[in-house]
Protein backbone atom coordinates (compact mmCIF):
# COMPACT_ATOMS: atom_id res chain seq x y z
CA UNK A 1 0.00 0.00 0.00
CA UNK A 2 0.97 3.66 -0.60
CA UNK A 3 1.02 5.66 2.15
CA UNK A 4 2.02 8.72 0.22
CA UNK A 5 0.88 9.13 -3.62
CA UNK A 6 2.22 12.40 -5.06
CA UNK A 7 0.50 13.19 -8.52
CA UNK A 8 2.36 15.45 -11.31
CA UNK A 9 2.45 18.12 -8.16
CA UNK A 10 3.23 21.48 -9.53
CA UNK A 11 3.96 24.56 -7.03
CA UNK A 12 4.50 27.92 -8.76
CA UNK A 13 5.53 31.28 -6.97
CA UNK A 14 4.63 33.81 -9.04
CA UNK A 15 6.36 33.53 -12.13
CA UNK A 16 9.29 31.55 -10.46
CA UNK A 17 9.60 27.73 -9.89
CA UNK A 18 8.99 25.86 -7.36
CA UNK A 19 8.15 22.29 -8.18
CA UNK A 20 7.43 21.12 -11.86
CA UNK A 21 5.06 18.06 -12.17
CA UNK A 22 6.75 16.23 -9.41
CA UNK A 23 4.90 12.26 -9.05
CA UNK A 24 6.16 9.82 -6.58
CA UNK A 25 4.85 6.81 -4.19
CA UNK A 26 5.91 6.02 -0.90
CA UNK A 27 5.42 2.54 0.57
CA UNK A 28 4.03 1.54 3.60
CA UNK A 29 6.73 0.80 6.52
CA UNK A 30 9.47 2.49 4.01
CA UNK A 31 12.14 4.87 4.78
CA UNK A 32 12.12 7.30 1.76
CA UNK A 33 14.53 9.33 1.05
CA UNK A 34 14.40 12.73 -0.80
CA UNK A 35 17.35 14.35 -1.82
CA UNK A 36 18.43 16.98 -4.01
CA UNK A 37 20.44 20.57 -3.72
CA UNK A 38 19.38 23.53 -1.55
CA UNK A 39 17.11 25.33 -3.63
CA UNK A 40 15.69 21.87 -5.62
CA UNK A 41 12.23 21.72 -4.12
CA UNK A 42 12.04 19.66 -1.10
CA UNK A 43 10.46 22.01 0.84
CA UNK A 44 8.01 23.05 -1.71
CA UNK A 45 6.73 18.95 -2.03
CA UNK A 46 6.67 18.49 1.35
CA UNK A 47 4.46 22.08 2.79
CA UNK A 48 2.44 21.14 0.46
CA UNK A 49 1.90 17.98 1.00
CA UNK A 50 1.03 18.61 4.21
CA UNK A 51 -1.53 21.16 2.99
CA UNK A 52 0.54 24.59 4.24
CA UNK A 53 0.64 25.60 0.87
CA UNK A 54 -1.54 24.46 -2.20
CA UNK A 55 -0.38 23.38 -5.58
CA UNK A 56 -1.06 25.40 -8.62
CA UNK A 57 -1.68 22.29 -10.52
CA UNK A 58 -1.74 18.20 -9.65
CA UNK A 59 -2.45 16.83 -5.93
CA UNK A 60 -1.06 14.13 -3.75
CA UNK A 61 -2.88 11.15 -1.53
CA UNK A 62 -1.71 10.70 2.21
CA UNK A 63 -3.22 7.80 3.52
CA UNK A 64 -5.00 7.14 0.41
CA UNK A 65 -7.35 10.49 1.25
CA UNK A 66 -6.42 14.00 -0.90
CA UNK A 67 -4.08 15.84 1.24
CA UNK A 68 -5.91 19.46 1.19
CA UNK A 69 -9.42 17.80 1.61
CA UNK A 70 -8.37 15.22 3.88
CA UNK A 71 -6.04 17.51 5.57
CA UNK A 72 -7.21 18.16 9.41
CA UNK A 73 -7.72 14.22 9.41
CA UNK A 74 -4.31 13.19 8.17
CA UNK A 75 -2.08 15.57 10.54
CA UNK A 76 -3.34 13.43 12.96
CA UNK A 77 -1.60 10.41 12.01
CA UNK A 78 1.65 12.43 10.75
CA UNK A 79 4.28 13.81 12.70
CA UNK A 80 6.43 16.77 11.09
CA UNK A 81 9.82 18.07 11.61
CA UNK A 82 10.38 21.16 9.87
CA UNK A 83 13.69 22.49 8.60
CA UNK A 84 13.45 25.80 10.20
CA UNK A 85 11.82 25.52 14.27
CA UNK A 86 10.27 28.83 15.41
CA UNK A 87 8.65 28.91 18.78
CA UNK A 88 7.29 31.23 21.38
CA UNK A 89 10.57 31.79 23.62
CA UNK A 90 9.05 32.52 26.77
CA UNK A 91 7.26 28.96 27.35
CA UNK A 92 8.76 26.26 28.68
CA UNK A 93 9.78 23.09 27.01
CA UNK A 94 7.14 20.75 28.60
CA UNK A 95 4.53 23.34 28.41
CA UNK A 96 4.88 23.57 24.81
CA UNK A 97 4.99 19.48 24.38
CA UNK A 98 1.94 19.37 26.12
CA UNK A 99 0.26 21.73 24.44
CA UNK A 100 1.46 20.39 21.11
CA UNK A 101 0.17 16.70 22.29
CA UNK A 102 -3.64 18.81 23.48
CA UNK A 103 -3.87 18.04 19.42
CA UNK A 104 -4.21 14.68 19.53
CA UNK A 105 -6.63 12.67 21.55
CA UNK A 106 -4.03 10.41 23.66
CA UNK A 107 -2.50 10.52 26.36
CA UNK A 108 0.98 11.37 25.41
CA UNK A 109 3.02 12.01 28.53
CA UNK A 110 4.60 8.56 28.63
CA UNK A 111 6.09 9.29 25.14
CA UNK A 112 7.22 12.75 26.14
CA UNK A 113 9.22 11.65 28.92
CA UNK A 114 10.58 8.26 26.87
CA UNK A 115 11.51 11.05 23.51
CA UNK A 116 13.22 13.60 26.29
CA UNK A 117 15.32 10.97 28.02
CA UNK A 118 16.26 9.55 24.71
CA UNK A 119 16.67 12.82 23.19
CA UNK A 120 18.65 13.55 26.22
CA UNK A 121 16.40 17.31 26.42
CA UNK A 122 15.75 19.00 29.55
CA UNK A 123 11.85 19.81 29.30
CA UNK A 124 11.90 22.11 32.48
CA UNK A 125 14.04 24.66 30.65
CA UNK A 126 12.52 28.00 28.76
CA UNK A 127 12.95 27.47 25.43
CA UNK A 128 14.49 30.85 24.90
CA UNK A 129 17.28 29.34 26.36
CA UNK A 130 17.85 26.69 24.62
CA UNK A 131 20.85 26.20 22.34
CA UNK A 132 19.88 25.66 18.39
CA UNK A 133 20.86 21.66 18.35
CA UNK A 134 17.96 21.57 21.21
CA UNK A 135 15.68 23.58 20.18
CA UNK A 136 15.68 21.11 17.11
CA UNK A 137 15.45 18.44 19.50
CA UNK A 138 11.90 19.79 21.04
CA UNK A 139 11.03 19.58 17.25
CA UNK A 140 11.95 16.29 17.21
CA UNK A 141 9.85 15.73 20.50
CA UNK A 142 7.15 17.67 18.81
CA UNK A 143 6.69 15.35 16.00
CA UNK A 144 7.03 11.81 17.33
CA UNK A 145 5.15 12.38 20.69
CA UNK A 146 1.75 11.09 19.18
CA UNK A 147 3.31 8.22 18.10
CA UNK A 148 2.36 9.00 13.86
CA UNK A 149 2.25 6.07 11.62
CA UNK A 150 3.68 8.84 9.22
CA UNK A 151 6.91 10.50 9.91
CA UNK A 152 8.08 13.82 7.32
CA UNK A 153 11.15 15.22 8.12
CA UNK A 154 12.13 18.11 6.50
CA UNK A 155 16.87 18.61 7.13
CA UNK A 156 16.17 17.01 10.50
CA UNK A 157 19.68 16.34 11.50
CA UNK A 158 21.06 20.38 11.33
CA UNK A 159 22.42 21.41 14.64
CA UNK A 160 22.36 18.00 16.06
CA UNK A 161 25.29 16.75 16.96
CA UNK A 162 27.02 13.25 15.87
CA UNK A 163 26.21 11.50 18.86
CA UNK A 164 22.60 13.02 18.75
CA UNK A 165 22.58 12.71 15.28
CA UNK A 166 23.04 8.71 15.94
CA UNK A 167 20.45 8.67 18.76
CA UNK A 168 17.90 10.40 16.44
CA UNK A 169 18.64 7.78 13.27
CA UNK A 170 17.96 4.84 16.20
CA UNK A 171 14.90 6.40 17.42
CA UNK A 172 13.47 6.86 13.54
CA UNK A 173 14.78 3.02 12.66
CA UNK A 174 12.87 1.88 16.35
CA UNK A 175 9.87 3.71 14.92
CA UNK A 176 10.06 2.55 11.68
CA UNK A 177 10.22 -1.05 13.26
CA UNK A 178 7.21 -0.63 14.86
CA UNK A 179 5.55 0.37 11.56
CA UNK A 180 5.65 4.21 11.04
CA UNK A 181 6.64 5.09 7.39
CA UNK A 182 9.44 7.50 7.02
CA UNK A 183 9.91 10.36 4.50
CA UNK A 184 12.98 12.22 5.00
CA UNK A 185 14.58 14.67 3.04
CA UNK A 186 18.31 16.15 3.04
CA UNK A 187 20.87 17.58 0.77
CA UNK A 188 23.32 15.26 3.50
CA UNK A 189 24.04 11.92 1.19
CA UNK A 190 25.74 10.36 3.50
CA UNK A 191 22.89 9.98 5.72
CA UNK A 192 20.26 9.23 3.60
CA UNK A 193 22.22 6.53 2.23
CA UNK A 194 22.67 5.20 5.74
CA UNK A 195 19.12 5.24 6.80
CA UNK A 196 16.55 4.82 3.38
CA UNK A 197 16.15 2.11 1.79
CA UNK A 198 14.88 3.92 -1.52
CA UNK A 199 15.49 7.38 -2.44
CA UNK A 200 13.60 10.47 -4.87
CA UNK A 201 16.48 12.94 -6.57
CA UNK A 202 15.53 15.97 -7.16
CA UNK A 203 16.78 18.64 -9.35
CA UNK A 204 15.82 22.48 -10.46
CA UNK A 205 11.86 21.39 -9.54
CA UNK A 206 12.12 18.14 -11.11
CA UNK A 207 12.38 14.34 -10.34
CA UNK A 208 15.40 13.29 -12.06
CA UNK A 209 15.16 9.48 -10.63
CA UNK A 210 13.46 7.26 -7.68
CA UNK A 211 15.65 4.13 -7.36
CA UNK A 212 16.80 1.56 -4.60
CA UNK A 213 19.96 2.69 -2.80
CA UNK A 214 21.26 -1.30 -3.34
CA UNK A 215 20.41 -0.66 -6.57
CA UNK A 216 21.32 2.78 -7.21
CA UNK A 217 24.69 1.88 -5.85
CA UNK A 218 24.69 -1.82 -7.33
CA UNK A 219 24.21 -0.27 -11.11
CA UNK A 220 26.70 2.17 -10.78
CA UNK A 221 30.45 2.79 -11.03
CA UNK A 222 32.72 1.13 -8.96
CA UNK A 223 35.30 3.04 -8.00
CA UNK A 224 39.26 2.31 -8.50
CA UNK A 225 42.15 3.48 -6.75
CA UNK A 226 45.60 2.82 -7.76
CA UNK A 227 49.54 3.12 -6.50
CA UNK A 228 51.43 3.17 -9.20
CA UNK A 229 55.66 2.19 -8.96
CA UNK A 230 56.32 4.39 -11.74
CA UNK A 231 54.59 7.55 -13.58
CA UNK A 232 51.89 6.76 -16.13
CA UNK A 233 50.62 8.62 -18.57
CA UNK A 234 47.16 10.69 -17.58
CA UNK A 235 45.30 8.57 -20.62
CA UNK A 236 46.28 5.28 -19.94
CA UNK A 237 43.08 4.29 -18.50
CA UNK A 238 40.90 6.37 -20.62
CA UNK A 239 38.57 3.67 -22.04
CA UNK A 240 35.26 2.94 -22.54
CA UNK A 241 33.07 2.81 -19.68
CA UNK A 242 35.82 5.09 -17.51
CA UNK A 243 35.00 8.72 -16.17
CA UNK A 244 36.24 10.74 -13.68
CA UNK A 245 39.97 10.13 -13.86
CA UNK A 246 42.19 11.73 -11.22
CA UNK A 247 45.60 11.58 -11.28
CA UNK A 248 48.05 12.89 -8.35
CA UNK A 249 51.48 11.90 -7.52
CA UNK A 250 51.53 8.09 -7.47
CA UNK A 251 47.74 7.69 -6.98
CA UNK A 252 45.20 7.53 -9.98
CA UNK A 253 41.98 6.95 -9.11
CA UNK A 254 38.26 6.78 -11.23
CA UNK A 255 35.23 5.56 -11.86
CA UNK A 256 34.37 2.28 -13.93
CA UNK A 257 30.80 0.79 -14.86
CA UNK A 258 31.48 -2.06 -17.18
CA UNK A 259 33.07 -5.22 -17.66
CA UNK A 260 35.24 -5.55 -15.03
CA UNK A 261 37.78 -7.38 -16.39
CA UNK A 262 38.76 -5.05 -19.26
CA UNK A 263 40.38 -2.42 -16.31
CA UNK A 264 42.48 -5.87 -14.32
CA UNK A 265 43.66 -6.23 -17.79
CA UNK A 266 44.91 -3.13 -18.14
CA UNK A 267 46.26 -2.75 -14.68
CA UNK A 268 47.58 -6.27 -15.11
CA UNK A 269 50.28 -4.39 -17.42
CA UNK A 270 51.84 -1.84 -15.24
CA UNK A 271 53.52 -2.29 -11.99
CA UNK A 272 51.28 -1.28 -8.72
CA UNK A 273 52.11 -0.79 -5.71
CA UNK A 274 48.31 -1.20 -4.28
CA UNK A 275 44.93 -1.09 -5.47
CA UNK A 276 41.45 -0.54 -4.09
CA UNK A 277 38.40 -1.40 -5.64
CA UNK A 278 35.56 0.40 -3.74
CA UNK A 279 31.13 1.37 -4.22
CA UNK A 280 31.34 4.80 -5.06
CA UNK A 281 29.24 7.26 -2.02
CA UNK A 282 25.75 8.30 -2.96
CA UNK A 283 27.42 11.47 -3.57
CA UNK A 284 29.58 10.47 -6.23
CA UNK A 285 26.41 8.77 -7.94
CA UNK A 286 24.47 11.49 -7.29
CA UNK A 287 26.69 14.10 -9.22
CA UNK A 288 27.04 11.26 -11.92
CA UNK A 289 23.57 11.94 -13.03
CA UNK A 290 23.50 15.84 -12.65
CA UNK A 291 26.50 15.92 -15.07
CA UNK A 292 24.49 13.75 -17.32
CA UNK A 293 21.48 15.98 -17.40
CA UNK A 294 23.43 19.36 -17.58
N1 LIG B 1 7.71 31.54 -0.55
C1 LIG B 1 8.40 31.49 -1.68
N2 LIG B 1 8.34 32.49 -2.60
C2 LIG B 1 9.03 32.43 -3.77
N3 LIG B 1 9.83 31.40 -4.12
C3 LIG B 1 9.94 30.39 -3.25
C4 LIG B 1 9.25 30.38 -1.98
N4 LIG B 1 9.56 29.22 -1.34
C5 LIG B 1 10.41 28.56 -2.16
N5 LIG B 1 10.64 29.26 -3.30
C6 LIG B 1 11.50 28.83 -4.42
O1 LIG B 1 11.14 27.52 -4.80
C7 LIG B 1 12.29 26.74 -5.12
C8 LIG B 1 12.30 25.49 -4.25
O2 LIG B 1 12.58 25.86 -2.90
P1 LIG B 1 12.51 24.83 -1.69
O3 LIG B 1 12.64 25.60 -0.42
O4 LIG B 1 11.33 23.95 -1.86
O5 LIG B 1 13.82 23.96 -1.95
P2 LIG B 1 14.55 22.91 -1.01
O6 LIG B 1 14.94 21.78 -1.89
O7 LIG B 1 13.73 22.61 0.18
O8 LIG B 1 15.84 23.70 -0.60
P3 LIG B 1 16.50 23.97 0.84
O9 LIG B 1 17.27 22.75 1.14
O10 LIG B 1 17.39 25.14 0.55
O11 LIG B 1 15.39 24.28 1.79
C9 LIG B 1 13.48 27.65 -4.93
O12 LIG B 1 13.85 28.16 -6.18
C10 LIG B 1 12.97 28.75 -4.02
O13 LIG B 1 13.63 29.96 -4.27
Amino acid sequence: MNVIEINNLTKTYGSSRGIESISFNVEEGEIFGFIGPNGAGKSTTIRTLLSLIYPTSGGAKIFGKDCIQYAPEIAKEVGYLPSEVFYYDNMKVIDLLKYSASFYKKDCNKRIRELAEIMDLDVSKKIDDLSLGNKKKVGIVQGLLHEPKLIILDEPTSGLDPLMQQKFFDLLEAENKKGATILFSSHILSEVQRLCDRVAIIKEGKIVQVEKISILKENNHKKFKIEVSSEIEPGYFEMDGVTKIEAKNAHISFLFRGDINQVMRKIAEIEIKNLWIEEPDLEEIFMHYYEKEA
